[in-house]
């Protein structure tokens, strides 16, 4: 969660709210209440857009209560922090945690506290003041109260009481039904075929774990039902697991059309990987294929498809929200792979569900603790709420034994109910890929274990020789209390470490001639070099955002003569798209590099696997430079050398989950660049969690 600081606090003359001094005996009225609203947004603590909210109710219901007002712009600006609904328990007292003031909006004389002592202070008073809100059906309706366009919605359970904002209470109906009835409805599953299947695809080795296969049980689980989630760290195994997935549904595909498949993730780099990694774990399964068995995985690569980014594949159109495929055209698959979902936030979750058939599966994988999306809702995260513990069923028990010859060890039942989405859920424990200090590091971030964290500076594992000097290269440096200007040292190379440097020199070799496939190779090898190192950072304004970062960076790589800086558009300048563009096939997060063609003509180069594609620098307005991106926008990449950067005073955007984001993008060396000492602590110390109802569908 992405906590906005406050961009001012102007002292307001205290004549402005003279009547504060003055209330009558029965408290606030709506009117005063808004000006309160207005107050905090002049002071940059609302956005307009929340108290836009209220003043809109107003109008709706002039008898709009205080409570009622002061709930609709919390609300909104909570969504604005990627929360679907603001739970009303969290309103009993200021939410002063929830919003992050500084001390002198909290306390001052027009405080949150000071307004707080005009609003309800119980949970049954809440309710009832909205209640009252319900009744009079102009601004407000419960969840199961038909729509007749009122701008708030009140869900949840009587216990636990949430306000929706209505179109997001709209989503999260569609998403809770949509996941349920994939999850639930039982499909038919030929347990010896699959049994048999299964154990040709997971042929036990000495790398394995002793215990529990359960990439072998997620594909089990993936098959009684049209849905089925695989969530898992770094390098533990979904995309491998996915790929026996598609292989076994493959096996098991009745004699007729054939199984249509299609691979889709959030970012273009997440998808282009995906299908790399799908195509290699299949044409090697081949191999365990018995001859004369009929199952033709070679035709199942060649029929798949580039995977594409989900705006792509839902057929995203320019200036509107709706895709070329909804209910009435649909897409045209059984089989649907979705990697990187933890960055699929509600609103696109819709979109998606809504547009798949309902007869085709849904296969989504991704790492539940990584960061939400920006955008409002975190659906992986409320699907594995209970992935970690499990929480299996007999039903379940006995089917993965029969289908996988799996055991689930006693720890994972259910003690009491079992959620119906836990059932299609797998977490994967053991990581191949993601293990020394690096991994050790991103364990203790993900664990919430701060001293453990720091420890592994001081003390990592596993110490590796760097791949290319031979030298040894700590895994793991962390510089603090630091400044802008070691960001610009790293970005230059040091100690055998990945850098800037490296691909920029690479740039210089530009080839002789014009021969096409000579200056492809060369660009490629300049794009890829350019992926070895990336650094990330927490926000975009400032000395240590993107803004300013990004310009330092540049300035000290132009000094150093690696970079001849002409203009907006020059050789070398890393750009991210920032909007969609379906036509030129560029989308949000696509991260390229500006070269010449053959003919000395400036492009932006884009790697997608080993394909390789140009577009016009004249047709790309909407890029920013990015040898500094926030962790955001690096989700499903890696890169060999990552450097995270944590702002000075960033308590506010700083999260648990943004550490081990950034963390978990290096495959061999991390660098952690600190402003102020003692920032990894405060990361780990805030854990963010986002408000939403859409669980209460399943449990
Ligand atoms: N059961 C297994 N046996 C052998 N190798 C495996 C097994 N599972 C995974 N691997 C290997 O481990 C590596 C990581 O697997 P994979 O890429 O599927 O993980 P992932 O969870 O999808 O990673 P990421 O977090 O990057 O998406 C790959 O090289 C893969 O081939």
């Amino acid at each position: 969660m992405s906590f906005k600081k406050p961009s001012r606090i102007m002292s307001v003359p205290t004549t402005q709210m003279d009547w504060l001094n003055d209330l009558p005996a029965q408290g606030l009225s709506g009117a005063q209440t808004l000006q309160w609203l207005q107050l905090w947004t002049e002071q940059g603590l609302l956005r307009h857009i929340d108290s836009a909210l209220a003043a809109q109710l107003l109008r709706l219901d002039a008898q709009a209560s205080p409570a009622l007002l002061v709930a609709a712009a919390l609300l909104a600006q909570m969504e604005g922090r990627g929360h679907t609904c603001l739970p009303l328990a969290d309103l009993c007292a200021p939410p002063v945690a929830l919003l992050g003031w500084p001390t002198v909006a909290v306390e001052g004389p027009q405080g949150l506290r000071a307004l707080w002592a005009h609003l309800p202070a119980t949970l049954p008073d809440w309710q009832a003041a909205l209640q009252r809100a319900t009744s009079s059906k102009a601004c407000m309706r419960h969840s199961d109260a038909p729509d007749q366009g009122q701008p708030l919605v009140l869900g949840g359970s009587a216990d636990a009481p949430l306000l929706y904002l209505r179109r997001y209470a709209g989503y999260e109906k569609r998403v809770g039904q949509g996941l349920l009835q994939r999850a639930s409805e039982p499909l038919p599953v030929p347990e010896a075929a699959a049994r048999r299947w299964l154990d040709r695809f997971f042929v036990p080795h000495a790398d394995a774990p002793a215990d529990t296969d359960w990439q072998k049980v997620a594909c089990a689980v993936a098959l009684r039902a049209r849905l089925s989630v695989i969530t898992g760290g770094p390098g533990t195994g979904k995309t491998y697991t996915a790929a026996r997935l598609l292989a076994l549904l493959l096996a098991l595909h009745e004699e007729g059309s054939p199984l249509r498949v299609a691979l889709a993730a959030s970012t273009g780099k997440a998808a282009a990987r995906l299908k790399q990694s799908i195509d290699n774990a299949l044409t090697s399964l081949q191999d365990q294929v018995p001859e004369g068995s009929g199952l033709d995985l070679n035709t199942l690569i060649a029929r798949m498809g580039p995977a594409r980014t989900l705006h792509s594949l839902l057929g995203a159109r320019p200036d509107t929200r709706q895709f070329r495929h909804y209910a009435a055209n649909p897409l045209d698959v059984d089989v649907l792979i979705v990697d990187e979902a933890s960055m699929v936030h509600l609103e696109m979750m819709d979109a998606l569900l809504q547009a798949l058939p309902p007869t085709a599966r849904l296969v989504l994988l991704g790492d539940k603790d990584q960061l939400a999306s920006v955008e409002a809702g975190a659906v992986l995260g409320d699907l594995c709420r209970d992935a970690a513990a499990g929480r299996y069923s007999a039903d379940t028990v006995q089917f993965v034994q029969a289908v996988s010859g799996q055991t689930l060890p006693a720890q994972y039942l259910s003690a009491g109910t079992a959620p119906l989405l836990a059932q299609q859920t797998v977490m994967l424990h053991h990581s191949r890929r993601f293990k020394g200090a690096i991994g050790q590091l991103a364990l203790a971030v993900n664990g919430g274990d701060a001293a453990a964290a720091r420890a592994a500076f001081l003390n990592p594992v596993g110490a590796a020789p760097s791949p290319r000097s031979g030298d040894d290269v700590a895994p793991l440096l962390a510089l603090q209390p630091s400044t802008p200007q070691a960001v610009c040292t790293l970005a230059l190379g040091t100690s055998g470490k990945p850098s800037y440097a490296d691909y920029l020199h690479l740039m210089q070799q530009v080839p002789g001639g014009q021969d096409a496939e000579v200056h492809a190779a060369w660009v490629r090898s300049v794009l890829k070099t350019f992926e070895r190192f990336r650094i990330l950072c927490a926000v975009h304004r400032g000395d240590w955002g993107t803004e300013g970062l990004n310009a330092a960076v540049q300035k000290a790589l132009a000094d150093k003569g690696l970079l001849k800086v002409t203009g907006e558009w020059f050789a070398g300048r890393p750009v991210m798209v920032t909007r969609n563009d379906a036509q030129l096939g560029v989308f949000n997060g696509d991260v390229g590099v500006v070269l010449p063609n053959a003919e000395g003509t400036l492009k932006v180069w884009f790697l997608d696997g080993e394909a390789l594609r140009s577009v016009s620098v004249m047709r790309l307005p909407h890029v920013e430079t990015a040898f500094v991106m926030t962790v955001h926008k690096s989700q499903g990449s890696e890169f060999e050398h990552t450097a995270l950067v944590l702002p000075p005073g960033g308590a506010e955007v700083l999260s648990r989950e943004l550490a081990y984001t950034g963390i978990s993008r290096a495959r061999e060396q991390f660098t952690l660049i600190e402003a102020e000492a003692g920032l990894l602590e405060a990361a780990i110390d805030r854990p963010s969690v986002r408000a939403s109802g859409l669980a209460q569908w399943w449990l």
